[in-house]
């Protein structure tokens, strides 16, 4: 919790240098608490920003925080990616503060964050506005939290979440293709919805496991990229991405 209150000015900051950010997403139901400390350490030497903890299914606070506890001593934020109301802990440094804006039901686009807002308030935790629309594949979150997913080429509508999520005031846009999915967004998609996006930062996430797809994504218009099973599935590889994503200037 070191970074609380900082981590939207430590993001605006990187984003305002041209950077692109790689956020590393650690499961807890997947992770081993054995060795997360060595892998967080090779990530955060390659260049990753940030920490993504969460999951959908078999997740818990106590491992949540076992495994913030670990990561406490990296100076990088430490952020929830919360699939519900039971993932809120005061040992984050901030939460994305998430409405899933393409579901079919209220509870996750207005009814979690009611039941967590005060819990947030309380806390003092660091809240970042996130408008999370799932796309394609989808997988467990768009199961789970009944969206009414995108087709990856629906670019008109990709767009009109996009906007919606913006004139909302969110900060951040995530465009989600699901954890492990078989392709990522298009990187034509991304550039085309950065066009019309004048404040909020896209974050994109799901499916991303080469280099080559990371940079073109980054080149496109991604201002975060988000890898989850890579790391768990091939570090070396993962490691290549982040290094790949932190030396592009834009
Ligand atoms: C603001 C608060 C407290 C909650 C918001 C809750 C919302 C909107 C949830 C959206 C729907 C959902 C289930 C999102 C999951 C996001 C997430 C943590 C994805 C990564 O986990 P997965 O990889 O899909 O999970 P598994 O590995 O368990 O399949
Ligand atoms: O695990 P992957 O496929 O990298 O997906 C990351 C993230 O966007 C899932 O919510
Ligand atoms: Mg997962």
């Amino acid at each position: 919790m070191k970074l609380r209150g900082k981590v939207r000015k430590i993001i605006q900051e990187k984003l305002n240098e041209g950077k692109v950010l790689h956020f590393s997403l650690f499961d807890p139901d997947k992770v081993n608490l054995e060795s997360i400390y060595s892998i967080a350490l090779k990530l955060v030497e390659s260049g990753t920003s940030g920490f993504l903890i969460g999951g959908t299914l078999g997740v818990s606070k106590e491992k949540l925080d076992s495994i913030i506890e670990i990561l406490e001593d990296f100076e990088v934020p430490k952020i929830i990616f919360p699939s519900n109301v039971n993932l809120i802990t005061e040992k984050a440094d901030a939460i994305l503060f998430m409405s899933l804006l393409n579901s079919d039901d209220i509870y996750y686009i207005t009814g979690a964050q009611l039941i967590a807002a005060p819990i947030i308030k309380k806390l003092k935790l660091e809240s970042l506005p996130t408008g999370y629309i799932i796309v394609g594949h989808g997988g467990t979150a768009a199961h789970v939290g009944k969206a009414r997913v995108i087709p990856y080429d629906n670019v008109e509508l990709i767009v009109a979440y996009s906007i919606m999520a913006e004139l909302f005031g969110m900060d951040f846009v995530y465009l989600e293709a699901g954890s492990g999915a078989p392709e990522p967004i298009k990187p034509s998609v991304i550039s085309i919805t950065k066009k019309y996006l004048e404040n909020s930062k896209i974050i994109v996430g799901g499916g991303i496991r080469s280099e080559e797809i990371a940079k073109e994504l980054a080149l496109a218009g991604a201002d975060i990229i988000v890898t989850g099973n890579i790391i768990e599935q091939n570090l070396e590889k993962a490691l290549k991405i982040v290094k790949e994503i932190s030396n592009i200037r834009r």
